[in-house]
């Protein structure tokens, strides 16, 4: 269903430069570009519809002080959101971009949302944005000041040349009329002296700036990746992997280029055209004044080129993020692919995604061309005016021949030194873009810090859980609550069972006890301590999770085995695969403990990676455990030896085990049936089944139907 209000209408309309021509025309919008952030309140517009006109639609927050932590510029959304109510903001913010400028999300919002009027315009370039890219260059100032100096050497030589080679023709000029062959050699030998210290001069300037750029480039990896994985869990939930990855790898060198190379080239052509220019006053004032007339309307191309470059960067950046999912996912699922024979339709999904990167590389060859074709026209017909006019001027003898060369010389070397200018600042405008990007996710403050508050001494830790009367909605769907009313309650060392109809929040009461989500209301408690009040680091050290799918990671089985005790020695690690019942298929296997498990240790069966898990887990020996349906996906005989490793796993344990089959609970001390977003039943295995009209004995005879 396509619904767009008509006050909804009105915002798209009112913010200028909004959507790309063809969607405009759908909504008969006024056409323009452009990009913009909304969060609206009242007349509504539905979240299929804005995917229909290429917007992507993600909630921030539920909060407009989160929200504003979660923007990259706070001081821009404040301005913004002060006409409106907080409370009216705080019920539904979003945070819209238009396709073919933001970043793309995948469409997770509520089917239907709210919107009012709320328009912030976000794609002007501000002074802070310009001196925090350029900020980034500031631990490098040292050789960056080299640079500089070498470059003033370099050009000075560069600059030279088109004087020097007037003089020389002078100099032949004189000789031709009898003077000496001596000066002419002299003069010679002088510039090819000066000629090699100019390129001493440039060799140095490129191993400087090449240095900088890899140490910024590198440095700025560093920080992203460390605020990535500083990140929430929800974050994950909003940005798609690809999309993040591309800001690792493509958007840091971008930026490292804009402020070293760039800035490098950019002050050369700012030191060839102003000595350009001065040297050609100095010879003949009224030539300068023919070039001078041409170079400002270079100068605005130029500039309008540079800000076309910026936008389309973006859309080109967005693209290749969307292509790089794409690619990623379809690559690490190749099992799957396979399995449904889907790889031409997954190569017709790529291409579409390389068709738009491959549209807009077409778009801007044609701006380039453009760009290109007019600036060298202007330059030649400059060299026509100046050959036309100098020629005039040579024939009255206002000037010589060696001048008017050296002119030429001089206003060739002023226009490449403009359109230096121009790749500057469209160079300038590219690492603008791609900044914007990578400040958006080294700004995100998680909400969750991960080591900041208590850590309960080990002699007094005993891990007791409670849930109480927590409310719980995914950050992405704020709409659909999992859980309304939940209590539980874990004495030290015992089992509960989860269990419930499938997405009735079994996973998620894992995901909130190992505080990967907060709760919306109610309270979890460690040893009656408030999980908001612990440490998270430490507390997620105390939980061991052996899940359905676990996940391993390319490495060594030794390496996956000691993941949550780095430290372990090889007798630890040894004595886990036993306990685990892992030793045997381990030392089977010709590299044993070293054998590699492939990526995602695909290259071991379910049961072998269910078992390297549980290896895993009673390494760290954690105090509480988290069972997620770890027995579900396994044949008998696997199953029998993963459900034995897990019975050794539990002892002297407080665990949740949340099973699919209601069969391997039956040990479990409580069991608690979920039921809309709260606890239905609890008690023993013989208590609930003892219940005739239980939910759980329901759950229970269902099950061993289907099993008949
Ligand atoms: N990361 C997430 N973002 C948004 N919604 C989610 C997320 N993870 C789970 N959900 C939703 O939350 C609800 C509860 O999911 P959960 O995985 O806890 O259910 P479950 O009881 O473990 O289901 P199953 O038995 O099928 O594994 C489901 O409706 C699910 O779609």
């Amino acid at each position: 269903m396509q619904r767009v209000g008509a006050l909804s209408r009105r915002i798209l309309a009112a913010a200028p430069g909004v959507l790309p021509s063809r969607r405009c025309d759908r909504l008969g919008l006024p056409v323009s570009t452009g990009s913009f952030r909304l969060a609206c309140v009242s007349a509504s517009i539905t979240a299929p519809a804005l995917s229909g006109l290429g917007l992507s639609v993600s909630p921030v927050s539920r909060s407009i002080h989160q929200y504003a932590a979660a923007t990259p510029r706070p001081g821009r959304l404040s301005q913004g959101i002060q006409p409106l109510s907080a409370p009216v903001l705080a019920s539904s913010m979003f945070q819209a971009q238009v396709g073919a400028f933001g970043p793309v999300q995948s469409l997770c919002g509520p089917s239907s949302v709210r919107f009012k009027k709320y328009v912030v315009p976000a794609s002007k370039i501000t002074q802070s944005e310009l001196s925090r890219l350029m900020g980034l260059a500031k631990p490098e100032a040292r050789t960056l000041a080299i640079a500089v100096g070498l470059l003033v050497v370099s050009s000075a030589v560069t600059m030279a040349v088109p004087f020097s080679m007037g003089r020389i023709i002078d100099i032949i000029f004189a000789e031709t009329q009898g003077g000496s062959h001596q000066r002419l050699v002299e003069y010679t030998q002088l510039l090819i002296g000066v000629f090699l210290v100019g390129a001493a001069a440039n060799y140095g300037r490129i191993v400087m700036i090449q240095n900088a750029g890899q140490s910024i480039v590198a440095r700025l990896r560093q920080n992203l990746f460390s605020s990535i994985m500083r990140q929430d869990v929800a974050f994950f939930d909003r940005n798609q992997t690809g999309e993040v990855i591309n800001r690792l790898a493509a958007d840091t060198v971008v930026v490292g280029k804009a402020v070293t190379d760039n800035v490098s080239d950019g002050l050369r052509s700012v030191a060839s055209a102003v000595v350009g220019i001065g040297m050609m006053a100095f010879m003949s004032p009224k030539l300068t004044l023919v070039v001078l007339g041409i170079v400002p309307p270079v100068c605005i191309v130029a500039v309008l080129y540079g800000r076309y470059v910026k936008r389309l960067t973006r859309q080109v950046q967005d693209s290749l993020a969307n292509a790089t999912q794409v690619a990623e996912e379809r690559i690490s699922n190749i099992r799957t692919v396979r399995a449904f024979a889907k790889e031409p339709e997954e190569v017709k999904r790529y291409d579409g995604h390389v068709q738009t990167v491959y549209s807009l590389g077409i778009q801007e060859g044609k701006a380039r061309g453009i760009f290109h074709g007019a600036t060298g026209l202007a330059g030649n017909l400059m060299m026509v005016s100046l050959l036309w006019y100098g020629g005039h001027m040579m024939v009255t003898n206002e000037i010589t021949v060696g001048t008017l060369t050296s002119f030429l010389l001089y206003s060739a070397y002023v226009g490449v030194a403009v359109i230096g200018l121009s790749q500057f600042y469209s160079e300038l405008m590219r690492g603008l873009g791609a900044s914007e990007r990578l400040w958006t996710i080294l700004d995100s403050k998680p909400t969750i810090p991960l080591s900041e508050g208590h850590k309960i001494p080990h002699d007094r830790f005993f891990g007791k859980i409670d849930f109480q009367n927590v409310a719980f909605a995914y950050p992405t769907r704020p709409d659909a609550p999992v859980f309304k009313n939940l209590s539980l309650t874990v004495p030290d060392g015992k089992i509960l069972a989860v269990v419930g109809t499938s997405g009735g929040g079994k996973s998620t009461v894992g995901a909130l006890l190992l505080r990967l989500y907060d709760p919306d209301s109610g309270n979890i408690l460690i040893d009656n301590y408030n999980v908001r009040e612990l440490d998270a680091s430490w507390m997620r050290q105390q939980i061991g999770l052996v899940s359905q799918e676990p996940v391993l990671f390319s490495g060594t089985v030794a390496e996956n085995i000691a993941y949550g005790h780095p430290s372990a020695t090889i007798e630890q690690i040894q004595d886990a695969a036993v306990q685990a019942n892992a030793h045997r298929f381990i030392t089977e296997f010709p590299e044993g403990f070293n054998t590699i498990v492939g990526e995602r240790g695909q290259s071991l069966s379910g049961g072998q990676r269910q078992r390297i898990a549980i290896a895993r887990a009673l390494l760290k020996n954690p105090r509480i455990l988290i069972l997620d349906e770890a027995t579900s996906a396994l044949d008998a005989q696997s199953e029998h030896l993963v459900q034995e490793a897990l019975e050794r796993l539990m002892q002297g344990r407080s665990v949740i085990t949340i099973a699919h089959r209601l069969s391997t609970i039956r040990n479990a001390d409580t069991i608690a049936v979920l039921g809309n977003g709260e606890v239905v039943e609890s008690g023993t295995y013989a208590e609930l089944m003892a219940l005739p009209d239980g939910q759980f004995r329901k759950l229970v005879e269902r099950q061993t139907i289907s099993a008949n």
